[in-house]
This record gives C-alpha cells, sequence and structure tokens, in this order.
C-alpha cells in the first residue's frame, strides 16, 4: 500500500491557475448509466505543463471535453475553477485557446497569412507595425521562420510538415495570449523526432509566454514525458497517478514495481493500467493504491487576468471577408473549379442540344429542356460547397469558441464574398453554352444571369446548412436529396396542384420551381417571328395566335395539335408551353418571383446562421450537485512532491 502523500506546498502565490476537482462524467440513465471518468482533479498553474496520459479508452478525450466545456452526450460534475473563479465559457472564451488533434488550416494560406489573420483579430489594438512585428516574433518563437512562407497543405496540395502544422496550430493559439491552452495529443501523427521538437516549443511557450498548457498524450516517448511538469495518468476512468512527472519512477517503486532498466516511467506505468497487457485485478490494485490528496487552504494570490476584447464587429467581418477572398483566389475548389465545372458541364448540354440553338418550332421544346438542363446540372454541384464547407465549419466552430470572432461576422463576410460570386459562377455557367454555343436571345442577358445567380445562391445555401452536419457523408447525401427534390417538383414534371402534401412544401420553399418560369420567359418573350412547321402559316390565317382585340392576350385554336405549331412569337409560345407546363406562363412576374427565389435564398441562409451560432455555443458546465459536501465548496488537488512519495 501506498502512503498517502501530503504534497508539496503549492505556491501562494502565481500567475494564474486552472483547477479541476472531483471530476466525473457519465452518460445514460437509470440502470443503463455508464461512468466514464470519476475523481479526476488536477491543476495546472502558468509557465507548467499538465499531461494527461492514459492507455487507449482511459477516458482522456471525454475528461478534455468536459475541461474544455464542450457540450456531450452525459452529464458533467465536478468543480472547474480559473484563478479560483468557477469556469465558464466566457471565461474560457477570453482566456482559453484549444489545438485539437488534427489541424484545420486552409490548406492555400501560408504559414504567415495564418498568423497575420489571428493575430489581427486577437491583438487588434496593434497598430500594422506591432502586428508584423508580433507575427514575426511567433514565428520566430515557433521555429517556422524558414517556412513562413510555404502554404499549410492538406491531403492532396503540398504544404508544411505535420510538425510544423503543429506548430503553427500552437502559434496561433498563442496569438490569443491566452492564459491556459488544452492541447488534444499534440504529437500524435508525428515521428520521434517532429514529437521531441514540439516538446520543445511547447515547454518554451510555457515558460517565455507564461501560459498554463495542459495536454493529453498517448503514449509519449522518453523525451517528450521528461519534459512534462505534472502529470495525470488515467485508467479505466480513475486516476492512477498524479504528481511531478520526474516522481513518477518513485511513485512505481512505492507500488513494488520498479521501473525495468531502458524503460521509461511513463511507459512502464502505462503499461501497469493497461488492461490488454495486464489482468483487471492486477490494474484495479494500481488503481486502488493512489491517494488523492486534498488541497492546502492557502488563498492564492493571482495576477489579474489581462483585459482581452474581441476585435470590434467590423474588423472582425473585414478581416474574415480579406482571408476569404484570398482562399478563393488561392483555392480552386470552392468557386474557380466549379466554374470551370459550369462551363464544361453546361457547354456539353449545349452541344448535345446543338440543333436546338435555331429557333423553330420543332426544337422550341428542345429549347425548353435544354434550359432545365443548363440550371438543374450546376444547381446539383453545389454538393462541391457542402464538401468544402464541412472542413471549413469545424474550424470556424473552434475559432468561434476561442473568442476569435462572432459566428454572424463569419456568415456576413462569407455571404459578402458569395453574392458576387454567384453572379460569376451565373456567367460562367451560361455565358458560352447559353449564349454562344446555344444562341439564347440575348436582349435579356442580365436578367437572366440574375435569375440564374439567385438560384445558385439559394441552392448555395443549402449547401451551408448542409455543411453543418458533422458526417459529411450524410450533409453531401442531405443537399443532392435536396436539389432532386427541388429538380423533381420545379413544375415540369408534375402540376403542383397534383402534388400531395406534404410533398407540396418542396415546390414552395425550393428554388428551381421559382427561377425556371422566369428563365423561360426571359428566354422566349422577345422573339418576333419564329419559323418552322407549315402549319404555323394556316394557323395565322386562320387567325388563331393572334392578339384578341387591341390588347388581349395570344390564344391558341383550340383544336391544334402543340406539336405542329407552338406560335410564331415568343409570347405564343410561351402561352402554348403553359397550357402543357402548368409552370410556364406569359402572365408570369418575374420581379415578384426573383424576390420569392431571395426569400427562399435568405430563409435557408438565416436557419444556416441560427443553427451554427447554435452549435458554436454548444457548451456544458459541470455541475457540482449531487456530489456530496466537498463538491460545494471543493479545494483543488495538491501536487504531489517527488519527495512525498
Ligand atoms: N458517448 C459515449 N457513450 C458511451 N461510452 C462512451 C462514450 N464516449 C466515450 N465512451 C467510452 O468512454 C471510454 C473513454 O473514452 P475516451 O475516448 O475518452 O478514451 P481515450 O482515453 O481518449 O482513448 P484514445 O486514446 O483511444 O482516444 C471508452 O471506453 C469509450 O468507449
Amino acid at each position: 500500500m501506498v502512503s498517502t502523500v501530503t504534497g508539496s506546498q503549492t505556491p501562494k502565490e502565481c500567475e494564474h491557475e486552472f483547477t479541476f476537482t472531483d471530476c466525473m462524467y457519465t452518460v445514460g440513465k437509470g440502470e443503463k448509466a455508464k461512468t466514464l471518468v470519476s475523481d479526476i482533479s488536477g491543476r495546472v498553474e502558468s509557465g507548467l505543463i499538465l499531461s494527461i496520459m492514459g492507455p487507449s479508452g482511459a477516458g482522456k478525450t471525454v475528461l478534455m471535453k468536459m475541461l474544455t466545456l464542450e457540450a456531450g452526450p452525459g452529464k458533467a460534475h465536478g468543480s472547474l475553477r480559473l484563478d479560483g473563479q468557477p469556469f465558464t465559457p466566457a471565461l474560457y472564451k477570453q482566456h482559453c485557446a484549444f489545438v485539437a488533434q488534427h489541424d484545420s488550416h486552409a490548406a492555400f494560406l501560408t504559414a504567415r497569412e495564418h498568423l497575420a489573420i489571428s493575430t489581427s483579430l486577437y491583438q487588434h489594438q496593434l497598430g500594422p507595425a506591432e502586428r508584423a512585428a508580433a507575427v514575426d516574433e511567433l514565428l520566430e518563437h515557433m521555429g517556422l521562420t524558414s517556412c513562413q512562407h510555404t502554404r499549410a497543405g492538406n491531403e492532396l496540395v503540398r504544404g508544411l510538415s505535420g510538425g510544423q502544422k503543429r506548430r503553427l496550430s500552437l502559434a496561433v493559439a498563442l496569438s490569443k495570449n491566452p492564459a491556459l491552452i488544452f492541447l488534444d495529443e499534440p504529437t500524435s501523427g508525428l515521428d520521434a523526432a517532429a514529437a521531441a521538437s514540439i516538446m520543445t516549443f511547447l515547454k518554451e511557450s510555457a515558460s517565455v509566454k507564461r501560459t498554463a498548457i495542459l495536454c493529453t498524450i498517448h503514449q509519449p516517448s522518453y523525451k517528450v514525458f521528461s519534459g512534462f511538469d505534472d502529470t495525470l495518468i488515467l485508467a479505466s476512468g480513475r486516476p492512477a497517478y498524479y504528481g511531478p512527472a520526474a516522481a513518477l519512477g518513485e511513485y512505481c517503486d512505492s507500488l513494488g514495481e520498479p521501473v525495468p532498466p531502458g524503460n521509461s516511467p511513463a511507459e512502464h506505468m502505462l503499461e501497469l493500467v493497461n488492461k490488454d497487457f495486464r489482468s483487471p485485478e492486477a490494474v484495479g490494485l494500481v488503481l486502488d493504491a493512489f491517494r488523492p490528496t486534498a488541497g492546502p487552504a492557502a488563498t492564492h494570490a493571482f495576477s489579474p487576468l489581462p483585459k482581452t476584447n474581441q476585435a470590434p464587429f467590423p474588423r472582425q467581418t473585414w478581416c474574415l471577408l480579406r482571408k476569404l477572398c484570398k482562399l478563393t483566389y488561392k483555392d480552386p475548389t470552392l468557386y474557380l473549379g466549379r466554374a470551370v465545372a459550369f462551363l464544361l458541364a453546361n457547354s456539353f448540354f449545349a452541344v448535345v442540344y446543338i440543333r436546338a440553338r435555331v429557333v423553330k418550332q420543332e426544337q422550341i421544346v428542345s429549347r425548353m429542356f435544354l434550359t432545365m438542363w443548363l440550371v438543374g446540372v450546376p444547381a446539383a454541384l453545389g454538393v462541391v460547397s457542402t464538401f468544402a464547407l464541412n472542413g471549413e465549419v469545424q474550424a470556424v466552430r473552434r475559432e468561434v469558441r476561442d473568442g476569435m470572432y462572432h459566428p454572424v461576422a463569419y456568415v456576413l463576410a462569407h455571404t459578402s464574398l458569395q453574392l458576387p460570386m454567384m453572379v460569376f459562377l451565373a456567367i460562367s455557367a451560361i455565358g458560352v453554352p447559353a449564349y454562344a454555343i446555344a444562341d439564347f436571345n440575348a436582349s435579356n442577358f442580365v436578367q437572366f444571369t440574375l435569375v440564374y445567380a439567385l438560384m445558385l445562391w439559394a441552392f448555395e445555401c443549402i449547401a451551408q446548412l448542409c455543411s453543418l452536419l458533422r458526417n459529411l457523408l450524410l450533409g453531401m447525401l442531405g443537399f443532392l436529396n435536396t436539389w432532386f427534390a427541388s429538380f423533381l417538383f420545379c413544375g415540369i414534371f408534375l402540376r403542383k396542384t397534383d402534388v400531395i402534401w406534404p410533398f407540396r412544401a418542396f415546390t414552395y420553399l425550393l428554388p428551381l420551381a421559382w427561377a425556371f418560369p422566369s428563365l423561360n420567359y426571359f428566354e422566349f418573350i422577345d422573339y418576333e417571328s419564329i419559323g418552322g412547321a407549315e402549319a404555323c402559316s394556316n394557323v395565322t390565317e386562320a387567325g388563331c395566335f393572334d392578339v384578341l382585340g387591341a390588347n388581349g392576350p395570344p390564344f391558341r385554336c383550340p383544336d391544334l395539335q402543340p406539336q405542329q405549331c407552338l406560335g410564331l412569337t415568343g409570347p405564343q409560345v410561351l402561352v402554348s408551353l403553359g397550357e402543357t407546363y402548368e409552370m410556364i406562363d406569359l402572365d408570369v412576374s418575374t420581379a415578384r418571383e426573383a424576390l420569392i427565389s431571395l426569400a427562399i435564398a435568405v430563409g435557408w441562409k438565416l436557419l444556416y446562421t441560427a443553427w451554427l451560432m447554435r452549435q458554436c455555443n454548444e457548451t456544458a458546465v459541470p455541475s457540482t450537485r449531487g456530489r456530496g459536501k466537498s463538491a460545494a465548496s471543493p479545494e483543488p488537488p495538491a501536487r504531489r512532491d517527488a519527495s512525498a512519495v
């Protein structure tokens, strides 16, 4: 049995301190309730690194999520305090930063550009020269000066190495000057040398920047482990050791399990508590031997937490807009690549329907269907946005939680760029295919383009909404299904009135049904003389298709088959088509339809914004209820001292 440890004297004065006491996390209810972590306590202060280690399934991720106030499926209990104050989402936002296990940099921005953006948001009070100096200092501090102009890269684009990316993530976090940084597995996926170099930079950041660092780590090498000040080892959700990393070897001795020569204490201890290597009873003995130590009753004196103000809202929007513009220029995925894809796809359809380029009776229906393909196919390619934005939104959620900017600033910046890009995409989609190849009526080019751009924007907003689904595949399927519903219920295949409820809602809420009538109107309305089928000349003589009286609407002879003659002028054609395809209408109010399209797009955008804000604000503060008397005013635990074991 290991003796109870009195612990070293916690410094009575320190800059900042984060404590977590008596932490417990449970999922499920009643008989199915399961405790994932329990009885976990620890503390970390400025300048020190606390590592949370444990074999796979020990509860590191659960604990890290709980400490960073991330909402999860279960209930968190315990007391978290920063400088003695209850740890709230607001305190987290102001004074903490999180470095996720998977870096989420914009692949096409360089290390310097990433830091320039984070610095101008976090340190907005500095002038341009001071900010540039701050970026230089961060680059130098994290050893990134030599690769400052290298883009971050991703699986497809070469860029920074894994270790450099991790250091860039740390540098971005440091640009906030946080009191506390949480790191999730900072060395995972790195080779031994890169992991050791990360450790060096972490130590330096803690001591030079006076940051408290708390990180989870799976299996540290000796070099990495020796960089930690304190360590908390978990197994089966319980603490197996908490104290100075340097004292772990002695603790193993006291357990009667000395560290074998050539092994690191961390490696040895992790084997002692790993159920894959030892029996549950043997692991249980190690866990039972651990005695948590009560903290000293002394009150601490802390330096005041720095006053951090988020950049003013217009500045946030402006910085994000600049970042997004830069990305649009450098990253072809989102817009430039799609513009080319639209051009190629629509050119294909224009060539397939090449005979319809001559406006004559036999080709009018083909021309209408060509319009449908020119509209429908690029709309479906909005799925690319769901894919691209799913990655981006993960970074946005994290940055918003870390207080870099407000989610509405991001939505505004994104929308300000998105709107002109929709016009650009519309021109790419129809410019050459519709007007050069298919010879559409150019007199309404501007109106046609604007309605088309509005329709694309509505789909873009739907794609954005789908990108919020955490499962990318479900997001993409969600978008494609919505697009398909829009296509099916656009009014060509089914009359609105024939669609049963609740499916009829699709005919009102989705964009194609509102864009298609206007686009056909703009294409056909100005044709003054349409040649073709012989029947048409007879028809004219018979008086059909004439304007009734002076101002009446055009009409078609009741006994005339549409395939014989659809009309000699654009308005007549619109009337004829409208008899078969209900949504085509000579009397369509294009302004009204455009406003409805706009309202649909704005509706989807508002839905997206609300959901994004909800995701960004999903936090869970552990409750202290139901944890007994000690939980009401828990004391932070004392660090174990090497000499005390
Ligand atoms: N939502 C949940 N419902 C039920 N059990 C869960 C849930 N989340 C996690 N667990 C369980 O809690 C335990 C701890 O999981 P956690 O992900 O924290 O482990 P870990 O230490 O981070 O492991 P690794 O290093 O492999 O990531 C595991 O046994 C896991 O199966």
